[in-house]
């Protein structure tokens, strides 16, 4: 670990935690065990903050926002433009560690860092656009109002903001909250992922090395399980924006009164016309489902295939997962352990009960070493069975063979979770008429679908979401609009 981050670890070889610009040690004296995933043996670990310390970091939180909010927004870009740059320069441990926290291929990871740090320096700019102007609108729009009032509209911040990102884009996922709140003009509580904990505490080593004013953000390890409900129903917190699973739905009827963002699971369908180009949807889906061992939320985790051309398509994704490499993240491999033995359990599981209704596993028998698991293609799923609803997190692709695009819409449309989707034809008025459709948040035409690039509004209907996110999205999200109005004695028109 480079020099940079030395401040981080502790003398015991535990990882601290942030607040008010200090690295410290919790009063607990309790640490929390990091699992790698390859090993299910520890690897890191953090300090399990008590719920004096989350009452602490609020409340420096909220004394830092005051200060930041007077900050200039020029002031606000350059700061996040010099974070950016530091996490550049210091991307390759932040890697490393998100190789053993997460298991993420090595290139991948590094890949995930840089990204967050263009995504830091985007937001930069864009939120120097955005909030840099305002709305000035007239009485006389009206019906019977008079052009007597001017109203001046603007953006003003929301305070201290809650973030709380998944393991599975530990970093990208909390810059997407970070830099859009502080370009607000907010302060951040960072409550990491307990898998992505030491990346983030690296990560934030990044902003503080920039020079960020005490409190700005503050960073909070231990379980999820255990500081969460304390966390998202302080009375402090401002805003919440959260990305993980159903987790999300409870936080949501807890909140209260304060805005909340969610991006929660999918199960992403790839829709396959009769006329679409089978090798490259082939190709496409293959990637889909099974990049980062299908522990992405975009992953494809569902195909939904005209019977007519099943049999031509089935083959060929076979032929494409057989290609794939499978091994340890450190020799970056296509397929990698999954996060948990539990997750490692629960996808089984669902494999299991596809293969005992009667699903056809085309890659051969399921094959596990610890959370290694092979990747499996399960061909004639049907609706019985808990693969065609439910979302694995794991290299695993289900195929229901559908009479038509309709079963295959009504099939989308019934899950709970409306993430995202695609369709796959030649046709482009096919295409537009499937993607109306689909009462999804997002649809891929010929193409698997994604979250990036990163300024693209990105959200979840139903089940797998609320608000929009994306880099202007979450700009939005990120404050609220206050009216002021001027009320002059008679009506005065521009130019008149
Ligand atoms: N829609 C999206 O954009 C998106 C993106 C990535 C991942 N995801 C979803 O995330 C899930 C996988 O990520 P995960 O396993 O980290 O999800 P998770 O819900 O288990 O955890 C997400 C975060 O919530 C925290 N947490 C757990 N219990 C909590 C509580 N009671 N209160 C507050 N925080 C709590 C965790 O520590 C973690 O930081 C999948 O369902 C995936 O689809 C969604």
């Amino acid at each position: 670990m480079s020099s940079f981050y030395a401040e981080v670890l502790g003398q015991n070889g535990s990882y601290k935690f942030f607040l008010d610009n200090e690295w410290r040690e919790s009063a607990s004296g309790k640490q929390l065990a990091i699992l790698n995933p390859s090993t299910n043996a520890p690897v890191y670990s953090v300090q399990a903050c008590t719920k004096a310390e989350v009452d602490e970091a609020f409340q420096s939180a909220k004394r830092a926002q005051k200060t930041w909010a007077r900050t200039p927004l020029w002031r606000r870009a350059e700061f996040l433009h010099k974070v950016a740059a530091l996490m550049r320069e210091n991307a390759q441990p932040i890697a490393d560690v998100l190789v053993k926290e997460v298991a993420k291929p090595a290139v991948d990871a590094y890949t995930e860092v840089v990204r967050s740090a263009d995504l830091i320096s985007y937001t930069a700019e864009e939120g120097l656009r955005y909030f840099g102007e305002g709305k000035l609108l007239a009485s006389d729009s009206f019906p019977g109002q008079d052009r007597t009032k001017l109203c001046m509209a603007s953006k003003v911040p929301l305070g201290v903001v809650l973030a709380i990102p998944p393991f599975n884009y530990a970093i990208n996922l909390a810059v997407s909250k970070i830099g859009p709140a502080l370009m607000a003009g907010n302060s951040v509580v960072l409550k990491p992922p307990t898998q992505g904990s030491v990346a983030n505490l690296l990560m934030v080593q990044c902003f503080a090395a920039a020079g960020m004013p005490p409190g700005l953000i503050n960073c909070v390890t231990g379980r999820g399980s255990e500081i969460g409900d304390y966390l998202t129903t302080h009375p402090l917190v401002n805003a919440i924006s959260f990305t993980g699973g159903d987790t999300g739905i409870d936080i949501a009827r807890k909140a209260g009164m304060v805005p909340i963002q969610m991006e929660l699971g999918g199960k992403d369908a790839a829709i396959v016309c009769a006329d679409a180009d089978l090798a490259a949807t082939a190709s496409h889906i293959v990637k889909g489902a099974f990049s980062y061992s299908g522990q992405r939320c975009t992953a494809v985790k569902l195909v939904l295939v005209e019977e007519c051309i099943a049999d031509e398509l089935v083959p060929r994704v076979v032929e494409g997962v057989k290609r794939m490499s499978v091994g340890m993240p450190e020799d970056n491999k296509q397929i990698t352990p999954v996060i948990s033995e539990s997750s490692a359990n629960f996808i089984e599981g669902l494999v299991r009960d596809a293969e005992a209704k009667g699903a056809t596993l085309c890659t051969g028998p399921f094959r596990r070493e610890g959370n290694l698991i092979w990747p499996v293609v399960v061909d004639n799923v049907t609706p019985d069975m808990r693969l065609a609803w439910e979302e694995p997190f794991g290299p695993v692709l289900p195929i229901v063979r559908v009479k038509d695009t309709q079963e295959a819409v009504e099939h989308v449309n019934a899950n709970r979770l409306a993430l995202q989707g695609c369709v796959f034809t030649k046709d482009i008025d096919r295409a537009i008429a499937i993607a109306d459709a689909m009462e999804t948040g997002s649809v891929q035409i010929n193409s698997a679908p994604a979250r990036g690039p990163d300024h693209f509004p990105f959200q979840g209907f139903r089940d797998s979401g609320i608000g929009s996110q994306g880099v202007t999205n979450s700009l939005a999200f990120m404050c609220k609009t206050k009216t002021t109005v001027i009320n002059m004695p008679k009506p005065s028109f521009t130019m008149g």
